[in-house]
């Protein structure tokens, strides 16, 4: 669900390297370190390269909000633990998550060449990113990967009416030597709270189902469900794939649920802070040593689900990157002009 939500004047094409530093330039200006400010650039330039509207380069203005809310720390130096046996550990020290996964991820990396199995935990961050950034990274290493993350309590579960989950998105990738890992990445939420904010800003109603008022009742407006409850996609499974997601990246690591994310916050409305858990698999060590014989079956797979029609997720996405490095990353022109008043 990552429409522009914008009916406006046709965007800006920016190349990449263009985009990149004018976001590196915003982020600096906020006062980030300058390693913070190029990972979180990498990040949103490749959501919007991608584009994936809601966690693109509109994020700079929540990011932009969270810093001025006071909490996040710019220049914190994330601390990795080496690992113990499969488990590697990241404190961002309330830093934004981006810089803290890549300086876990050579060190998970190795544990799962190691182990079969390798688990980063990240603590202490202040995550607003999609989740696939992370998962092809991993992917680009030949492992499969897992990854899950809290946010702030704004999701109500199944039979309920109020807030408990985050909108905890779950993504996994596959990797297929010589082409686009298979990668998915969703909000366990109906709909991702960015593209709910994309909504609000631009006046137009959610889909239903979506979520509800503060009365409780059905809705399709932005604000209303903000200040009622979303709903989690696919009623009670969704439900309890998100209470999940609130035990593993928050219980289990040791860091904070999105109650406790949004407690933190006080009103703030800035971006949630908490853990990230992310697994990542070696096909060479779970797979009993036959990875011609792994990747025919996992392509015979994929060939199953598109010989028939249907596509594979993030297709969608990769079609979106080849075109946009061909002519330039799309940004709508007032969106632009918000991000290059940032930077001056
Ligand atoms: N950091 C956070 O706390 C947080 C919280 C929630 C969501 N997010 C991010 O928000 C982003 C968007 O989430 P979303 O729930 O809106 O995702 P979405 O609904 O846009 O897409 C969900 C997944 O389904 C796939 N897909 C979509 N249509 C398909 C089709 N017709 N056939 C096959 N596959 C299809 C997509 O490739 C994607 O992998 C994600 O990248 C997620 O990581 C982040
Ligand atoms: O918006 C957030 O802060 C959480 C997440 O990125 C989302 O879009 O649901």
């Amino acid at each position: 669900m990552s429409t522009p939500h914008t009916s406006e004047a046709p965007p800006l094409f920016l190349p990449v390297e263009e985009l990149l530093a004018l976001a590196g330039r915003v982020f600096l200006r906020l006062g980030l370190s300058l390693p913070h400010a190029e990972a979180m650039a990498r990040t949103v330039v490749a959501g919007q390269r991608d584009e994936c509207h809601s966690h693109g380069v509109y994020r700079i203005l929540s990011c932009a909000h969270t810093v001025r809310a006071g909490k996040v720390a710019l220049q914190a130096e994330p601390v990795l633990t080496p690992a113990s046996g499969a488990v590697v550990r990241v404190d961002a020290r309330y830093g934004f998550s981006p810089l803290a996964f890549e300086r876990g991820l050579p060190a998970l990396v190795a544990a799962a060449r190691q182990h079969g199995i390798g688990a980063l935990a990240i603590q202490h961050c202040f995550h607003f990113s999609a989740l696939w950034p992370e998962i092809e990274a991993i992917t680009a290493h030949g492992l499969a990967a897992l990854a899950l993350t809290p946010s702030h309590a704004w999701v109500a579960p199944a039979g309920g009416r109020q807030p408990v989950f985050g909108t905890n998105p779950i993504a996994f990738g596959w990797p297929r030597p010589g082409q686009h890992p298979f990668v998915f990445d969703f909000a366990t939420s109906a709909i991702a709270r960015g593209d709910l904010e994309l909504h609000r800003r631009a006046g137009t109603p959610l889909p239903p189902g979506c979520g509800v008022d503060a009365q409780g009742r059905p809705s399709t407006d932005p604000v209303a469900v903000a200040q009622g409850a979303m709903l989690a996609f696919g009623g009670h499974k969704g439900s309890a794939l998100s209470a999940m997601v609130e035990l593993m990246a928050g219980a289990l690591i040791g860091d904070w649920t999105s109650a406790e994310s949004l407690a933190f916050d006080a009103g703030d409305g800035a971006t949630p802070c908490h853990g990230e858990l992310i697994l990542a698999f070696d096909p060479a060590r779970l797979g009993g040593g036959d990875l011609a014989d792994q990747q025919q079956r996992a392509e015979r797979l994929f060939d199953a689900i598109t010989g028939q029609g249907a596509r594979l997720p993030s297709q969608r996405r990769f079609e979106a990157r080849a075109r946009s490095l061909e002519r330039g990353v799309a940004v709508p022109r007032a969106l632009h002009a918000e991000i290059l008043a940032l930077a001056d």
